[in-house]
């Protein structure tokens, strides 16, 4: 480690956002457990959320109500990038939160403004203790506005398209591409309309993924982060 990172690496706080399958969750993992710093998936928060609303059948059109639970969620996120966990009270909720009903159902959470105050408060309770990556749609905007490093992460729509249906059936043919489609385009549609992650605000460094292997992603992360901060691994 360099000599100048030896005291600030450890507060350094780094903010990704992107759109899904942009390589966000990939990316920031790597570059926390290189930096060693923790990691933070705000996206498996609002998921979370989403999972344990539906348990209490609460009706997520309901927004007021949804808002009022939401606040009293024991929600906690482990920060380790080897070994990233997501618990609600003591139930384990890292699997059943990337379920495909979550997924077609996140964004009516993600919308809602109440929920959104909620969780952005907690994100930065989190952030304040020492150094993170945390990545999302609205960290380098409202989250962590003033961190040293912000990214935004794009990757065109093919590609994103591409790796999700990689990712969700093992393989990327012409029918899990379309499979995919909803649960990428359509989500980052809603999506924007209350974070802006689709382009860069003033300040932020895009980095495109499309034509880079995950290494090369992780490396021009780490390459902004020396640029911004003098820090390096
Ligand atoms: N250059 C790259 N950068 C990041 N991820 C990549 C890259 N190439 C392929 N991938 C793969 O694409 C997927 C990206 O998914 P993920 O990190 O969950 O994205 P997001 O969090 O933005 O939705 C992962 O399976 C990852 O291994
Ligand atoms: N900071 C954030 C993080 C995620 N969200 C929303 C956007 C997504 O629909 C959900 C889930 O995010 P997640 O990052 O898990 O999404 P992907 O499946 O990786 O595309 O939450 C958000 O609104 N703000």
């Amino acid at each position: 480690m360099s000599s100048q990172s030896a005291h600030s690496a450890a507060d350094l706080v780094v903010a990704i956002d992107g759109p899904s399958g942009s390589g966000k969750s990939s990316v920031a993992r790597r570059v926390a457990q290189v930096l060693q710093l923790r990691y933070l998936d705000t996206g498996a928060m609002y998921r979370a959320v989403t999972w344990w609303l539906l348990e209490q059948g609460v009706e997520l059109t309901d927004t007021e109500r949804a808002a009022e639970l939401t606040a009293r969620i024991p929600l906690r996120m482990g920060t380790d990038p080897q070994r990233p966990t997501v618990h609600v009270g003591d139930v384990d909720v890292a699997g059943p939160i990337r379920e495909s009903r979550i997924s077609a159902a996140v964004s009516a959470v993600a919308t809602n403004l109440g929920i959104r105050r909620e969780l952005v408060a907690r994100q930065q309770a989190i952030a304040a203790e020492r150094g993170v990556v945390v990545e999302g749609r609205d960290i380098t905007t409202v989250v962590a506005p003033d961190a040293p490093v912000r990214v935004l992460l794009t990757a065109s729509e093919e590609t994103r398209l591409s790796r999700r249906a990689n990712e969700l059936h093992g393989e990327s043919t012409e029918s899990t591409v379309e499979a995919t489609r909803d649960e990428v385009l359509r989500r980052d549609a809603d999506d924007s309309t209350v974070a802006r992650f689709l382009d860069a605000a003033e300040g932020v460094d895009v980095v495109d993924s499309s034509h880079m292997t995950l290494d090369e992603t992780v490396r021009a992360v780490l390459d902004l982060v020396e640029k911004r901060t003098g820090i390096t691994p």
